[in-house]
């Protein structure tokens, strides 16, 4: 692995030439370099604002039910967020921390699979560190086809969180109509697979759970949205009931006053660069308000 601050100028240079160009979607790194052609694309889309443990499970929990040595994981970081306005950390930051985030969810799964599965340990996934404009799904995932970088037709796998579903469903983002209907392109050929996220604001899991009941009787089909897509979509349950949930927001809330908390909020090598180059101060030469 390179040196934090070599890795973070990589990124800024990398992010440049993206930028700069006409591409919707571009792979700035895979790890490691050298892979197989891939069948499967899992894809977590995030802000990895900082990535934390919570992305490590639902990738981690994905890789080992759909175990395939030609599955390969994008981390995708879109530039531009549907609701979000851009604040700290950079993108050369959060870019660096995704990579360091890959080697930490390739050690996680060699070492939690050897006793499960031995062959996964010899064919720990691809990752790809990957940059999209595209807020919305639909579009990233024509990017990602388009993007000539993978073999066509080729099925993708978004890995969500529960809160994303109920906002890719919600007929504010599909001007001018404001239907369903344009998540026809991406049911058609993709997939999700959604994490529950039971919280206040989201819901318990039996709520969540009546979301998908409620696509599947026909609910949606008044907004263009047929039952049938409710088979291309799998919730899965995330974190137990006894557990603290995490957030990338808690994580920067444990920067500023409960620095110890990083440790079960994010991966060990991730946890490392925040206490080094410490991107979420007022001082990173990236920060971005
Ligand atoms: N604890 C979690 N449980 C289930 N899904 C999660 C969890 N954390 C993140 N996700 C999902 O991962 C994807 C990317 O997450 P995102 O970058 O928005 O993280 P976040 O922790 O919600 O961020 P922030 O706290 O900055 O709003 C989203 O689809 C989100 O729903
Ligand atoms: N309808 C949609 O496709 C839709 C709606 C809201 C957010 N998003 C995207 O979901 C991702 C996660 O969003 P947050 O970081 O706001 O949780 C972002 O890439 C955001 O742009 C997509």
């Amino acid at each position: 692995m390179a040196p934090f601050q070599t890795l973070r100028t990589q990124y800024t240079s990398l992010l440049k030439r993206f930028n700069a160009s006409s591409r919707d979607f571009e792979v700035l790194a895979s790890i490691p370099e050298r892979s197989p052609p891939a069948k499967t694309l899992f894809v977590l889309d995030s802000s990895f604002n900082p990535p934390t443990r919570a992305h490590l499970r639902i990738a981690s929990s994905a890789l080992r039910d759909h175990l395939n040595p030609s599955s390969r994981l994008l981390l995708l970081l879109a530039t531009q967020n549907a609701d979000k306005p851009t604040k700290p950390a950079s993108f050369e930051d959060r870019l660096a921390m995704m990579e360091l985030f890959a080697h930490d969810l390739r050690t996680h799964l060699a070492t939690n699979s050897a006793s499960e599965s031995s062959h996964l340990n010899r064919d720990l996934p691809t990752i790809d560190i990957c940059v999209t404009k595209k807020p919305f799904f639909i579009d990233k995932a024509t990017a990602i086809e388009e993007s000539g970088c993978y073999s066509t037709p080729l099925e993708q796998v978004h890995l969500t969180g529960y809160d994303t579903l109920i906002r890719i469903f919600d007929t504010k983002y599909y001007p001018p109509e404001h239907t369903l209907k344009p998540l026809n392109s991406l049911f058609s050929k993709h997939r999700l697979r959604v994490t529950m996220r039971p919280s206040d604001d989201w819901g318990s899991m039996e709520d969540q759970q009546e979301f998908l009941r409620a696509l599947a009787r026909g609910d949606r089909e008044s907004e263009e949205g047929p039952r049938e897509w409710a088979q291309k979509i799998q919730l899965v349950e995330g974190r137990k009931a006894n557990e603290p949930s995490i957030s990338s927001t808690r994580a920067r809330e444990a920067i500023q006053s409960a620095i110890e908390d990083l440790e079960w909020l994010v991966s060990e090598n991730v946890r490392q660069y925040l206490l080094s180059e410490k991107p979420y101060s007022a001082h990173s030469p990236g920060t971005r308000i």
